[in-house]
């Protein structure tokens, strides 16, 4: 409990002094944040405080009195009054792109046609074909192209990582996972209730299908249902909620669910991004007559913000079988449950040989892997910061906007709208 307080001290109130900031502008990244978005503090500039090599040197809003605003209150040095002002400054190396989804595609090309880096918020297009666009553009080709990221910040906490250890993905035989969000945090005329920016439930909570993906370690075969909810009256085309259902290619299924509305209550009642998996029984000992069979659950209670409070609960069951004669017949000898929670509040705990601390966010893991490719590319020498081996790579981007493109054809809503976009 202590140190479940101690953590969220450090998250939510008090950060414990930022390592002091390099001094060679080689060794530094100065960032561009595009939009003064409410994600852009706990996403980029906290984790920015913390990464002795990074900066945040300036940020641009369509209004210029909003960013000016904003770089007040985070301590900013450089306003611009556009996006593209902002990526013209060529003291900028890198840009954070927290805008509507619907404007990721052309933003994430206007930048790197500006040679920016680009950290780019989920979902990271608006469908498959601005994904592929966008991941396969010739931008990204020529050496030393711009890394670009898709902003998935689970993937990279140490929670994440010792939960996928836990399974064996081959023998996976179903898979399902939820995110829910309170009314009351969003409002009506939120972003992510408008069709032309890219919004929709399953593109907001896209989280849920990138999960399946990560716990089969391989795309589905088919999306065999998809129920939406929407407003009533609303946009008919915005889902608010969904339901989905999936195939893999080992025969296993996945089930998908988010909700952007849920009442308080129900959200009080269940308030976690949760993923349960559930294995076929395998053989883990025996001999020709006798086997011990296991089969095991695994849920992950928070797979999103695991500093603030995690838990990885493990099941497995265990019978002993005696075969007869040919094998056909078998009976059940022994039956018994061994449960066990695990936690993982530092890479270390997930079995990775790094510091980290206990309080670090995912988007400080994120942006530290961020960080070190580009200062690989660049030459320099390793810090032990970053370099963990995680990364989400332009094909796997592209597989996951599939992915919410088959929930929509399947719910029978359109696509989300493809940019006209196209770099001069
Ligand atoms: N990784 C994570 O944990 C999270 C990720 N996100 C993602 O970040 C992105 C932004 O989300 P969030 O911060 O909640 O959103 P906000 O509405 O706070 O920010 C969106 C920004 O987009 C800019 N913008 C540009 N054009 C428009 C337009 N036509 N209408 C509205 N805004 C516009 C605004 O910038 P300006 O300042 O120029 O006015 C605004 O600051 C989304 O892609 C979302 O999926 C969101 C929350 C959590
Ligand atoms: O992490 C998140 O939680 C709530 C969502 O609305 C948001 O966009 C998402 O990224």
């Amino acid at each position: 409990m202590f140190e479940l307080l101690q953590r969220n001290w450090h998250i939510l109130i008090s950060q414990p002094a930022p390592p002091p900031k390099a001094t060679s502008d080689n060794d530094v990244v100065r960032f561009g944040l595009l939009g003064a978005a409410k994600i852009a503090p706990i996403a980029l500039i906290t984790p920015a405080r913390q990464h002795p090599n990074v900066i945040v040197h300036a940020v641009a809003a369509r209004d210029r009195g909003k960013a000016a605003a904003f770089a007040k209150k985070y301590g900013i040095g450089v306003v611009h009054g556009s996006y593209q002002e902002l990526l013209d400054d060529p003291a900028i190396d890198a840009v954070y792109i927290p805008l509507p989804n619907g404007l990721h595609f052309e933003w994430a090309l206007r930048s790197l046609a500006a040679g920016k880096h680009v950290l780019l918020e989920k979902p990271s297009a608006n469908n498959a074909v601005e994904a592929e666009l966008l991941f396969r553009s010739p931008l990204l080709l020529s050496p030393p192209a711009p890394i670009l990221l898709e902003a998935f910040h689970y993937r990279f906490q140490p929670s994440w990582r010792l939960f996928l250890a836990l399974l064996d993905q081959p023998t996976i035989q179903h898979a399902s996972v939820t995110m829910t969000v309170p009314a009351l945090a969003i409002p009506k005329d939120d972003i992510r209730f408008e069709f032309a920016l890219g919004g929709g439930a399953l593109m907001d909570l896209t989280y849920t299908m990138d999960v399946l993906r990560g716990v089969y370690g391989c795309e589905p075969t088919e999306c065999t249902g998809c129920t939406v909810r929407q407003f009533p009256g609303g946009d008919e085309r915005i889902d608010v909620a969904y339901t989905g259902s999936w195939r893999f290619p080992n025969g296993g299924t996945g089930a998908t669910h988010g909700d952007l509305q849920l009442g308080l209550l129900e959200t009080l009642k269940d308030p976690w991004p949760t993923v349960t998996v559930v294995h076929r029984p395998v053989a883990v000992d025996g001999d020709g007559s006798e086997e011990t069979r296991r089969t095991r659950t695994v849920k992950l209670v928070n797979f999103v913000w695991g500093a603030i409070y995690h838990r990885i609960d493990i099941q497995d069951e265990f019978t002993i079988v005696h075969k007869r004669g040919d094998g056909t017949e078998e009976v059940v000898k022994k039956r018994w449950t061994k449960k066990e929670t695990r936690k993982a509040h530092t890479l270390r705990e997930a079995g990775i040989d790094r510091h980290s601390e206990k309080y670090w966010m995912t988007y400080k893991y994120q942006l530290d892997e961020f960080i070190y490719r580009i200062r690989t590319q660049r030459g320099l020498e390793e810090t032990g910061i970053g370099g963990t081996g995680v990364w989400v790579d332009a094909e796997d981007s592209i597989a996951q906007a599939r992915m919410i493109d088959m929930a929509y054809t399947k719910a029978g809503l359109p696509l989300r709208p493809t940019s006209t976009y196209r770099p001069v």
